[in-house]
């Protein structure tokens, strides 16, 4: 739920003309967008086109070398002063990463790794409040009583991703980035984890950053899309508009590229290679 105080008709989160260089290389260049509380916004673009250094600069993982990020009214652009501040900043904004065997500790059971989470935003809870709430967490990520104490390598990947998400919503953010988090499941799991994602916005208004390179991931999910194309946006727009009817050169190409039954492999090199250029 959104704080008192906070501006309603403001977008939940920001970014303006936002930069970042790695020595001579210009990850990210010029972007701006904005999220409306509630609503959802894919990134899309190839690899290496600057989609992750936008969402570590939101996460705060990453310093931007210019520009301004603002999520739930407040300024994120230059680095947290002190634990209170990465706390709050952590209850605006929460990652799932792509693959969430790094993220998760081998050794932690699954029900530990989200009372982490827990005592870390909840310090005045007890310990019954908050196993109250991990088995609700578990449940509400669609996963049963025995995976919740289960170790990360007793699960597949989709019931990782699952905890992933579970860890992340115990921090109840405000805005979830979701950077190719169905990226590596089997198409089916995907379907099943992006089916888990659409009922969690449902339920808890939840607001979704999704950063893929695949743009049917991205239209089930999103209502804008950006397209970023060497660390810039070349389009944007609403979802349906940006992916049935691209008005830049790249995302045509990005689009032609996506291999969708009977795709043929020559047609996808050759846009590849046109894209390379
Ligand atoms: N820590 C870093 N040091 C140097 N260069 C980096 C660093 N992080 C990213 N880059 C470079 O910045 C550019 C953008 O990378 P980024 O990971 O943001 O792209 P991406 O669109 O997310 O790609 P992918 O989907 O493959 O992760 C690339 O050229 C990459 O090599």
């Amino acid at each position: 739920m959104p704080e008192a105080g906070v501006n309603e008709s403001e977008p939940v989160l920001e970014v303006v003309g936002l930069r970042k260089t790695f020595g001579d290389v210009v990850a990210v260049e010029e972007v701006s967008f904005a999220v409306r509380r509630g609503g959802s916004l894919g990134i899309v673009g190839e690899s290496g086109s600057g989609k992750t250094t936008v969402a570590k600069m939101i996460t705060g993982q990453e310093r931007p070398t210019a520009g301004t990020i603002r999520a739930c009214g407040r300024d994120r652009s230059t680095p947290a002063r002190g634990g209170s501040e990465r706390r709050l900043r952590g209850r605006e904004v929460q990652i799932v990463f792509q693959d969430p065997y790094s993220s998760l500790d081998p050794r932690q059971p699954v029900d530990r790794a989200i009372d982490e989470v827990l005592r870390l935003h909840r310090p005045d809870w007890s310990a019954a409040e908050r196993a109250g709430r991990v088995a609700e967490l578990v449940g509400m990520v669609g996963l049963d009583q025995r995976q919740g104490s289960a170790l990360p390598r007793a699960l597949s990947g989709g019931q990782r991703q699952r905890v992933a998400i579970a860890r992340a919503l115990a921090a109840e953010p405000e805005v979830l980035i979701l950077d190719e988090s169905v990226a590596a499941l089997d198409v089916s799991i995907q379907a099943q984890v992006l089916n888990l994602l659409i009922d969690l916005r449902e339920r808890l208004g939840i607001t979704y950053v999704l950063i893929s390179h695949d743009l049917a991931v991205v239209r089930q999910l999103t209502e804008t899309v950006v397209v970023m194309h060497h660390g810039a946006v070349v389009e944007r727009g609403r979802a349906e508009d940006v992916l049935d009817a691209p008005q830049h050169d790249y995302t045509r190409r990005l689009r032609a590229s996506v291999p969708t039954p009977g795709w043929d492999l020559a047609a996808v090199r050759r846009t590849l290679h046109a894209t390379a250029r």
